[in-house]
């Protein structure tokens, strides 16, 4: 029986390509296909295994879910059950399915991703069950697209190669599946990069918007670090002012670089939205459009989040602007209260100087005014009393009388005078005290002036030192700014040029797959004639092949009927052929001259005659007399020419009525070296055809039992055993007990 299994390889192939050519050609014209198949069957060819495959009851062939028979053997995987539909299906095709037998399916727990993995060979000679495999959605869902593509490629280069361009159906199919696998793909992947473009643009439109406001910002952040007064309350505002619109920038910019972030973190994502390889693509679609609705959501919760913190930056800024402003003003209105207060302050100093300077002044003169008066008295007291002693001296003798009289004046005008010089004195005094506290007063207040003057300096020196510093760490901010900026701008163009290129790449790809599917559809086209045709042709067989299913129903029936009627005539005929043995006689006596030995063919044989009735007459001429010639009778005479096979088909008619249930018993009896041994097993390392009487009782033993084997089932042993010098052994015994006789039933099954 021709066997269909086809195996991958590269050599070989012409010669199995042709085979499988004459196959089909048989197949579709002359309906041979399922004669083919029914042999299969009956010679245990095993099934293709197929995605559905059914069991067929007491044969090893399967039914596939397109209703075609297959009798190739599963190779791997483990075995799933059948589903209803496929029972469904193999009963419409008048095909029976014990419904006890095990039904399975193939490939249950195969990894998918596995099947459409690179192969060696033709695609059409890939056996069913692989290329159902392949057709299974879990198998189109799992594979990569580049597989798919390596799928079609090499069907349609094969297609190609071949002149007549035939394609098998099962191939065209594959093909058909793989090529709408592949269209559905390249349509998801176009609405994916359709959706990613418009988004990308979005994005790329609010990045631009947020770039603006940071422009802006650093600007205005530029405008306000200009120089700043001395004054240390004006610094301080300014500094604080500086300081919120920086950390406004950069709170700015933060929300900028959180929008960066969200958009680098775009990518990943959006390659997560890629196809995923799920197990059933209603299940993939229903998860790409949630995907892409989640997708949809989290862009408008996003840009809500954007628009939310613009308006909150904006807000932030606002509120800084008129916090600014207010600061300003205040600061403003508190610079001008200060310059008051110290033009009032300055004033107040002045004035308390100038009424210092003045009394210290009025002090001055008062003192000088009394140190003239003073001088002025001692000089008139002087002068007065030379006067008065040059009068003494004078008129001393004269006025002494009148010095008396004067004397009494003087001492009266003294009297007189003298509490006016203590009054003044007094005053001197106090002028004086005065004058020496305000000295020391104007030189206190001299002291503090300085001090003050000093400390104000000091403080202008370090107010001047602050400012700079801010200023320092003003611009250095600001030129951080400034390199942020130009970084987020270099970004902003990098991402631009990137963008640019993978929407021309993606452009590019999908005018390539527009191109490859336009090609795809048109062979698909023509495959689809193709197919139409097969179908055709498809139908036209299987009418046929129900017509002979039907003759051959009917041709089977009448077989049935032929073989009860057999089996009986065969019964009569064994019962016959026994009462033949019976008669012809239940010990039966056969004997069989062995020729001379070599180195005896010089002797004399005794043998004088072998009759055809089986008598056999021996002459000695040694012995005289009837002595000398004597005959025996046997049932047959084997001559020294006799073959084994010729010894045997004299036996052959009690293997028979072994298998028919009669007990047979065939011994060989003889002198030492007369043949029993050759007779009964054969010389050694005998051929077939030197077998003896053992080896043939055997091997037609079990050749009928074989032939009976729908009927009768046989169980076949051997016993060996030994009588010798009146001794019964065992010989298959072992060394022991057991071995003689009476010994332990031993027989071995074969
Ligand atoms: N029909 C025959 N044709 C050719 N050679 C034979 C034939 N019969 C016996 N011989 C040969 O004769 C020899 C003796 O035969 P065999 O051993 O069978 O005798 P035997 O009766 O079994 O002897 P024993 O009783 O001693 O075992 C063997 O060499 C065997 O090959």
């Amino acid at each position: 029986m021709r066997t269909n299994k086809c195996v991958v390889s590269n050599g070989g192939e012409c010669k199995r390509r042709k085979e499988s050519k004459k196959r089909r050609r048989r197949r579709n014209h002359i309906g041979g296909g399922w004669k083919s198949l029914v042999l299969r069957c009956s010679t245990k060819r095993f099934l293709f295994s197929s995605s559905s495959a059914a069991k067929l009851p007491n044969n090893n062939s399967y039914i596939t879910k397109s209703g075609s028979i297959h009798g190739d053997a599963p190779t791997r995987g483990p075995l799933t059950p059948l589903s209803e539909e496929d029972r469904r299906k193999a009963a419409s095709l008048d095909l029976k399915i014990n419904q006890q037998s095990t039904i399975w399916l193939p490939y249950g727990g195969q990894k998918f991703h596995e099947v459409f993995q690179w192969k060696q060979g033709r695609y059409a000679d890939l056996p069913m069950s692989k290329i159902s495999e392949m057709m299974k959605s879990n198998s189109l869902d799992n594979a990569p697209t580049r597989s798919l593509l390596s799928v079609v490629n090499g069907i349609l280069d094969e297609s190609f190669e071949r002149k007549n361009g035939e394609i098998p159906h099962r191939v065209t199919c594959l093909l058909r599946k793989v090529v709408q696998e592949i269209e559905r793909r390249v349509s998801t992947q176009a609405d994916h990069l359709r959706t990613q473009n418009n988004l990308f643009k979005i994005r790329e439109e609010r990045y631009q918007s947020r770039i603006r406001v940071l422009q802006v910002l650093a600007a205005e952040s530029d405008k306000q670090a200009k120089p700043v007064t001395n004054h240390p309350q004006q610094t301080k505002v300014r500094r604080k002012k500086d300081l919120s619109r920086c950390s406004a920038a950069l709170n700015c910019f933060y929300a900028i670089l959180w929008q960066a972030s969200l958009f680098s973190c775009y990518f990943p994502y959006w390659k997560m939205q890629l196809p995923k390889k799920t197990g059933n693509s209603k299940v993939v679609e229903k998860q790409k459009v949630e995907n892409s609705k989640v997708e949809e959501k989290r862009e408008v919760e996003n840009s809500k989040v954007v628009e939310k913190r613009e308006v909150e930056n904006s807000k932030v800024v606002e509120k800084q602007k008129v916090e600014n402003s207010k600061v300003e003003e205040k600061r403003e209105v508190e610079n001008s209260k200060v310059v008051e207060k110290q033009i009032v302050e300055n004033s107040k100093v002045e004035e308390k100087q100038k009424v210092e300077n003045s009394k210290v002044e009025e002090k001055r003169e008062v003192e000088n005014y009394k140190v003239v008066e003073k001088q002025k008295v001692e000089n008139s007291e002087v002068v007065e009393n030379q006067k008065v002693e040059n009068s003494n001296v004078e008129e001393k003798p004269k006025v002494e009388n009148s010095e008396v009289v004067e004397n009494q004046k003087v001492e009266n005008s003294k009297v007189e005078e003298k509490p006016k010089v203590e009054e003044v004195r007094d005053d001197k005094r106090e002028l004086v005290k005065e004058t020496d506290k305000n000295i020391n007063e104007i030189a206190s207040l001299k002291q503090e002036l300085e001090m003050a003057k000093m400390m104000h300096e000091k403080r202008c020196l370090e107010m001047e030192k602050e400012t700079e510093d801010i200023k320092a760490t003003l611009q250095s901010r600001l030129k951080e700014l400034e390199s942020l900026l130009a970084d987020s701008n270099n970004r902003v163009k990098e991402i631009e040029v990137t963008h640019e290129s993978k929407c021309q790449k993606w452009n590019k790809k999908v005018n390539i797959c527009h191109n490859y599917m336009d090609s795809q559809f048109s062979t698909m086209r023509e495959l689809r004639f193709t197919s139409d045709a097969i179908k055709q042709e498809l139908l036209k067989t299987q009418k046929s092949y129900f017509e002979e299913f039907n003759q051959l129903e009917k041709k089977f029936k009448s077989l049935l009927y032929v073989e009860g009627s057999y089996r009986e005539v065969l019964a009569e005929n064994r019962k016959l052929f026994n009462d033949l043995q019976d008669l012809k006689g239940n010990i039966r006596v056969f004997c069989r001259i062995r020729p001379f030995l070599p180195g005896q063919s010089g002797n004399k044989t005794i043998v004088d005659s072998i009759g055809d009735n089986g008598q056999l007459v021996i002459s000695n001429p040694s012995k005289p007399g009837k002595e000398g010639n004597k005959t025996f009778k046997f049932n047959k005479v084997f001559g020294p020419t006799a073959t084994q096979a010729e010894v045997f088909s004299d036996i052959q008619p009690f293997i028979q009525s072994v298998v028919d249930g009669y007990n047979v018993c065939i011994f060989a009896y003889g002198q030492t070296g007369a043949g029993k041994t050759y007779t009964m097993t054969g010389p050694n390392d005998a051929t077939e055809e030197e077998w003896g009487v053992n080896y043939r009782s055997l091997n037609n033993l079990f050749k009928i039992s074989q032939n009976r084997k729908t009927t009768t089932e046989y169980e076949i042993g051997v016993q060996m055993i030994e009588i010798y010098n009146d001794q019964v052994r065992d010989l298959l015994a072992a060394k022991g007990s057991g071995k003689k006789y009476p010994f332990i039933k031993r027989v071995i099954l074969l």
